[in-house]
């Protein structure tokens, strides 16, 4: 789940996508990208590892000049984290197409060769949005025009959902002419669009939440639609079309759960909203389970489950405390690469106020439980604390299965619930009470806000998956190319830094790629 943005402006854009992008940092901590065009064809561009307030000087900044681009955060799901996977990518013909995306292909492997053997494409590293760049220049370059109009873009993107299989949502610059962004046709990953009024005219923006809009003063128009592609032309004329044959919105709940920002609208349900139900849910099982319980506080896991937690706490009656204080300048733990820094950042992340915890008999409460990395550390903090009896609660179910369409849990074995039953799990993270959200109240708390979404992509928790191609097999070799990919990981750290791969079109300094 990176976060992307494109803007049509009618100045340059160069700043907005830096804040934007600034906004959509909890979406990926991993590398930033920003490519922008000029009326006469111009790109430039400056992506890298790091943070966006890293990644970009003051002197990038004065070159990213045009009146349109994309931005990209990434949170790595396919191939490795170096600086060649950095976002956006860009590929020179047809017309020279800079791409960025969010998400995970599913049939990356099989698309790479069909590129090579049959489109006569070369893809130069293994990341799956290089394919998926590589299938839409083709796919536009077959419509064989000079000047392409907007229903060449649809054309292109057509093609892009035929032969392409997963969670996608992209936005992609085509020099001289636009900004095209459409999302997968399961609509698994989120994408928006607004506009905004100028003194110069109607600007546009697309973006992965709606929150980055908010801060930039456009106003939300809507979801693009699973399937529908938008294209805004280089002079500001937006076009839309239904581009997939067949269609279902059913949005990753993870979403909701974790990834996104609590002030995010996505599909018409409030983030906030729905984080609020989850946690008054979650109450009716607690008082269920146990209606004489002995919570004496309730203390949430910052940042993300301390809306479910508030919810949580006002419904049973106790009362809520910020026991854990995070260190501000930390990032989030579970979209770092590498189990090792992950364990680090927690106790780097997370401090206890002793006062809090002494004697009481604390429920944790965090909005997931996925590797077990934070309530392991958390729960021997509190006891450590001095808390008589430490309970945890889950605003999510247990997750059990891999994801495969944005989220980087590809292996059975790092899911700490895989395996184990609910009491094992218990022991394991060492708990004196585990309660987990149930499935459908999970689902139930984002449908319930009227929003008319009622299925949603909860692979990770019942071993579904939408787009109807991974079974048993492909996990299997996912798992299987995992591992070789971390032996791999292994060797490449050991060899010399001039080996590691580096990007085509990513020399840091000179910003102009033609
Ligand atoms: O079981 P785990 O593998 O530890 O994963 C789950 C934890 O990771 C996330 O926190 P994170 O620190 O990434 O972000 P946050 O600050 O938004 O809560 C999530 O909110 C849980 O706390
Ligand atoms: N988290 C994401 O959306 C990742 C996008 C893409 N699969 C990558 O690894 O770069
Ligand atoms: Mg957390």
């Amino acid at each position: 789940m990176c976060g992307i943005v494109g803007i049509v402006g009618k100045r340059d854009v160069n700043t907005q996508l830096y804040d934007a992008l600034t906004i959509l940092q909890h979406r990926g901590q991993d590398a930033a990208g920003i490519v922008t065009c000029q009326g006469n064809g111009k790109v430039a561009q400056q992506k890298a590892n790091g943070l966006v307030r890293d990644v970009f000087r003051t002197r990038h900044m004065q070159r990213l000049v045009g009146n349109i681009g994309i931005g990209h955060v990434r949170y790595p799901t396919a191939g490795s984290s170096g600086p060649a996977l950095a976002q956006p990518f860009y590929v020179n013909s047809p017309y020279g197409i800079a791409l960025a995306h969010n998400g995970n292909l599913v049939n990356a492997d099989k698309l790479s060769e069909e590129l090579f053997k049959t489109d006569l494409r070369h893809v130069n590293t293994d990341s799956d949005s290089e394919v998926l760049l590589n299938v839409f220049a083709h796919e536009l370059q077959q419509q064989g025009k000079l000047i392409p109009a907007e229903q060449d873009i649809f054309a292109a993107v057509e093609g892009v959902h035929k032969r392409v299989s997963g969670g996608y949502a992209v936005v992609a610059l085509i020099a001289r002419y636009g900004i095209v962004a459409f999302r997968d046709p399961n609509g698994i990953r989120p994408l928006v669009y607004g506009k905004r009024m100028t003194d110069k005219g109607e600007e546009y923006m697309v973006a992965s939440e709606s929150v980055a809009l908010d801060v930039l003063g456009f106003e939300l128009i809507g979801d693009v639609a699973p399937g529908e592609a938008i294209y805004i032309t280089f002079d500001g004329q937006l076009h839309r079309k239904q581009c997939a044959e067949k269609t279902a919105l059913t949005p990753c709940i993870f979403e909701h759960v974790y990834f996104a920002r609590p002030d995010s609208i996505m599909d018409g349900v409030s983030v906030y909203k729905a984080r609020l139900r989850q946690g008054e849910k979650l109450a009716e099982q607690i008082l269920q389970e146990r209606p004489n319980h002995d919570i004496d506080v309730v203390i949430p896991i910052p940042d993300s489950s301390r809306v479910a937690g508030q919810a949580l706490a006002y419904k049973i009656g106790v009362k809520f405390r910020e026991g854990l204080i995070k260190n501000r300048y930390i990032g989030r733990t579970f979209i770092m690469p590498g189990q090792q820094m992950r364990k680090k950042s927690v106790r780097q992340k997370l401090n206890p106020i002793e006062l809090e915890f002494r004697g009481k008999n604390v429920l944790l409460v965090d909005d997931s439980i996925v590797r077990g990395t934070t309530c392991q550390q958390i729960i021997q903090m509190a006891r450590e604390a001095g808390a008589a009896k430490v309970y945890f609660a889950s605003a999510a179910p247990a997750v059990v299965y891999p994801n495969v369409y944005g989220i980087d849990m590809p292996t059975t074995k790092e899911l700490i619930a895989h395996g184990r039953s609910h009491q094992e799990v218990c022991e394991e993270i060492g708990a004196d009470w585990l309660i987990y959200q149930d499935l459908e109240d999970l689902k139930a708390a984002s449908a319930d806000g009227g929003s008319g979404v009622t299925e949603f992509d909860c692979a990770v928790f019942d071993g579904e998956y939408i787009t109807g191609d991974v079974d048993k097999d492909y996990l299997d070799k996912l798992e299987a190319s995992r591992k070789e990919g971390k032996v791999k990981k292994k060797k490449e750290l050991r060899a010399k830094e001039e080996e590691s791969p580096i990007g085509l079109h990513n020399d840091g300094e000179d910003l102009h790629i033609h």
